[in-house]
């Protein structure tokens, strides 16, 4: 069978769903090894994110079909895949469906397998039996409808209430877009007209200021991004360096840098300063290089391997006019980009991940200048690693205070910024701005 759409999103999902592989790294190399037509390359990445995105949904629609142990590896992402189509890609016939899930199994399978008979029954009961959801009352219906934990459904409802939860969830199950942000060193009029010309349909972003949704992908490919004009950054990531004032000639600190996305727009901002870029690990370090290098900020740039819980060993006192903690995260705001976190993460791991970032805050905060800004930032729309870690960094430091923000387009009256995803069709992010009292 030759390499297509079907077999790289089915290898893919082998690896994602039986070994635990990351979907969007597993992609990557798939794609990159086949290199597919470009609607071909579209299809693979949406039956990989699709059914990732709903596989506790697919399942839920599975499981009373399944009554055989499922031993042959290829079998349960092929059921699942299926069933995606099934339910969710409408220009795709069930016949064809079917017919390649077919072929697929007889080339999948172990020789004289009769797994494709058994494929093909339950995706054929799957047709006749059509959707069951739990009942509207029953506490795991969102979970089912949304393909979300019961624990993580049931977060969202408590935190924003169950219409806005359904909407949070329905937009997290969404399709992400593909948001460049330009250079603030290139001529953004001058991009946007090239972009359009060549048929990237350059929309402006209602959030933040050079971000726009490209109308397909393949931008990493072009001159654009090589020669450091454009770089792939969500529209709501891009939003938080706009929250500082630069004046240009600041020497700032990027705490949690790697791989540099808003190391390189901090940088874009201080012709006559610096930025020190820190990472716990020292080998992410060279993509903030690479970026930098691409992005035409090198010299600007200055790196360092670094657990920014112990920053003050290392910096002798209060040394940055601004400083930048975009925290290591649950990730919750990225479940559109990410869609199997939501079946790893845990409340754990919320409340774990929220001790490091006040650990980090508590400490890279004794860096700031008098009067300088910090800026702290996280890709979660959690309260735990959010609002709380605000609440309690300010109990803890009563020189610090929030200082209210506007960027270009938004403005933050109370020095905080939660961007959920369904305002903006956006990645999830959450931005608290502080300056130092007196
Ligand atoms: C959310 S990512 C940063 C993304 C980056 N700011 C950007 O815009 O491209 C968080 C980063 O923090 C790093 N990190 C985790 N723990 C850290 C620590 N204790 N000190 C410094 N960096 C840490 C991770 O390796 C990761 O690269």
């Amino acid at each position: 069978m030759k390499t297509n759409a079907r077999t790289v999103a089915l290898d893919t999902l082998m690896k994602v769903i039986n070994q635990g592989s990351y979907s969007n790294i597993s992609l990557n190399h798939a794609l990159k090894a086949a290199k597919l037509p470009g609607e071909e390359s579209r299809l693979a990445t949406n039956l990989v994110y699709g059914t990732i995105q709903y596989q506790l949904y697919l399942e839920y629609q599975l499981k009373d079909l399944v009554k055989a142990r499922l031993r042959e590896p290829y079998i349960k992402p092929l059921l699942l895949m299926s069933a995606y189509q099934i339910f969710f890609l409408d220009k795709v016939p069930n016949r064809a469906v079917l017919d390649e899930a077919n072929k697929l199994a007889k080339v999948y399978g172990r020789p004289k397998s009769s797994g494709y008979r058994l494929v093909n029954g339950i995706l054929h009961s799957l047709l006749r039996r059509g959707e069951v959801l739990p009942e509207k009352d029953a506490p795991d219906y969102l979970s089912v409808k949304c393909s979300m934990p019961l624990w993580l459904s049931d977060y969202f409802v408590a935190n924003w209430g169950k219409s806005r939860a359904e909407k949070i969830m329905a937009s997290f199950n969404s399709k992400a877009k593909n948001e460049i942000r330009i250079s603030a060193l290139a001529d953004e009029k001058r991009v946007v007209r090239d972009l359009d010309r060549a048929h990237f349909a350059p929309q402006e972003s209602p959030l933040a200021s050079r971000s726009y949704a490209l109308s397909r992908g393949g931008i990493v490919m072009t001159d654009f991004f090589k020669d450091g004009e454009v770089t792939v950054q969500d529209e709501a990531a891009s939003l938080v360096a706009e929250a500082f004032d630069f004046k240009g000639n600041e020497q700032a600190l990027d705490a949690c840098s790697a791989p540099g996305g808003k190391t390189i727009q901090i940088a874009e901002q201080l012709p006559d300063g610096q930025v020190t870029a820190l990472d716990i690990h020292e080998k992410k370090l060279r993509l903030v290089k690479e970026n930098a290098a691409r992005m035409r900020v090198a010299d600007r740039v200055k790196v360092k391997a670094l657990d920014a819980r112990k920053a003050r060993e290392y910096f002798s006192g209060q040394e940055f006019d601004k400083i930048l903690i975009d925290a290591p995260c649950s990730g919750l705001g990225l479940l559109r980009r990410k869609p199997e976190i939501r079946y790893t993460k845990t409340a754990e791991d919320i409340s774990h991940l929220a001790e490091i970032q006040l650990d980090i805050l508590n400490e890279v905060s004794g860096l700031l200048k008098k009067g300088g800004e910090l800026v702290y930032s996280t890709c979660s729309i959690s309260v735990e690693e959010n609002e709380e870690n605000v609440r309690k960094f300010l109990a803890a430091h009563p020189d610090f205070a929030l200082k209210p923000f506007e960027t270009a387009k938004i403005s933050a009256p109370k020095g905080m910024l939660k961007i959920l995803p369904d305002s903006y069709n956006s990645d999830g992010f959450f931005i608290a701005k502080f300056t130092t009292r007196g």
